[in-house]
């Protein structure tokens, strides 16, 4: 598909603070957006009429759709885009897999786990093929002050996006072009993307270095407290992917790249950039409980994932292992064993042979590891 002034459908899967502000900015595009909250709780307040108000980075009333099932969502949109933590992916993916047309392209943001293999496997078995694209973050970043608002802390002005089978990559790329404008930047493949998702390094560094303010529930400024040693750990932690990834011959984002573009601030030592954030209001607000997806989502769905990629590559990712071992000690959980969806496309019996062909053409091998 070309970039065009077409539009579009687009069904999203999850009705929190990501898909909100992406039906916000579909709709003021001029596309239709139609939510789907797979509880059915964050979209009863606009199902029932209300609109969805967007402040900050967006302002604006919007009326978005909104579907009672996945099916629904499925059959109404020309597109459907999966917005949601990754420990509801699998559960959303296999809400939606039986529904999907042949062709019928879906864009998963941001995009966790091999989540792409595992929905292609799904649908294949009902003889569908059909791309999907993935983006290495969101679109914005955002909360949900309340159930029909949305809070726009920025836009982005890049987003590395991939496409699998690869062969579908110019065609994804138009897409996102056509629904979000010309902010998105082309990456190898979905092996690319896994490696360029910067939340969970990142959380890591803000969660474990503020985990007794988000225990004891305060109030505090992200931005402001990563102070030099934290931002000296995020930066660490941002060495290993980017090794990880030269290693595999893949060009990812740096942490220094992702604060510029995604907040508009210049390079600096971490610690200054987010001090700079901070003193223009944007710094955000750091976690008030231990119960976020900075731990529960990205230590399983993120930190293990960079760590299999490292064993992988022979470039072992040290300090995001030792997250995965920190967090797992100090909330009494194995947070290796809560990924839902790395077991299902059976990570630890690939080969990095068998993961390349899988990210290019979509299909996981089912015979035993071969290759190195
Ligand atoms: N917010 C931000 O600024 C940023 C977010 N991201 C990433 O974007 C993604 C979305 O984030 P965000 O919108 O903030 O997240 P939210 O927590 O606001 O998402 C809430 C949505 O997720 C659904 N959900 C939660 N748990 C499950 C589950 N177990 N099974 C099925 N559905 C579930 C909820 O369902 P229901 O409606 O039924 O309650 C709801 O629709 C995450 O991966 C996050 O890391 C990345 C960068 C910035
Ligand atoms: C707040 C922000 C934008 C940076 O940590 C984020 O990535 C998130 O909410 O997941």
């Amino acid at each position: 598909m070309a970039a065009t002034h077409e539009k579009l459908t687009v069904g999203i899967a999850g009705a929190g603070a990501v898909a909100f502000a992406t039906a916000a900015c579909l709709e003021d595009a001029g596309h239709r957006a139609i939510l789907w909250s797979p509880s059915g709780k964050s979209t009863a307040r606009l199902a029932a009429g209300e609109a969805l108000t967007a402040t900050g980075a967006l302002e604006g009333a919007f009326h978005p759709g909104v579907a009672a099932s996945a099916q629904d969502l499925v059959a109404a949109s020309d597109v459907v885009l999966v917005a949601l933590p990754g420990y509801g992916h699998k559960t959303v993916l296999d809400a939606i897999a039986p529904h999907l047309r042949d062709g019928q392209p879906v864009i998963i943001s941001s995009h966790a786990s091999f989540g792409a293999l595992y929905l292609l496997r799904q649908v294949a078995q009902r003889g569908v093929r059909l791309p999907v694209t993935v983006w290495g973050t969101t679109l914005a970043t955002a909360r949900q002050p309340d159930l029909a608002t949305v809070s726009v802390n920025t836009i982005r002005s890049k987003i590395d996006v991939a496409t699998v089978p690869v062969s579908e990559s110019a065609k994804g790329l138009a897409l996102c072009q056509t629904l979000f404008g010309d902010r998105f930047v082309p990456r190898e493949d979905v092996l690319a993307i896994s490696l360029s998702n910067l939340n969970p390094q990142n959380h890591m560094g803000i969660a474990l270095c503020n985990m007794t303010r988000m225990e004891h529930g305060e109030t505090w400024s992200q931005g402001g407290n990563v102070t030099p040693n934290v931002g000296r750990l995020m930066e660490a932690l941002d060495a290993e992917r980017v090794a990880i990834a030269t290693a595999l011959g893949l060009k990812v984002r740096t942490i220094f790249e992702h604060y510029h573009l995604s907040y508009h601030v210049p390079v600096a030592p971490i610690a200054e950039m987010n001090a700079e954030l901070h003193a223009k209001g944007i710094g955000g607000q750091g976690p008030a409980t231990a119960d976020s997806r900075y731990v529960t989502e990205d230590v399983p769905y993120g930190l293990a994932v960079t760590a299999a990629l490292g064993k992988m590559a022979g470039h072992p990712a040290v300090l995001h292992q030792s997250g995965v071992a920190l967090f797992s000690a100090m909330y009494g959980r194995d947070f290796l064993a809560e990924n839902t969806l790395l077991s299902e496309i059976g990570l630890d019996r690939l080969s990095l042979d068998q993961l390349r062909q899988a990210c290019t053409d979509g299909t996981l091998p089912t015979t035993e590891k071969t290759g190195t």
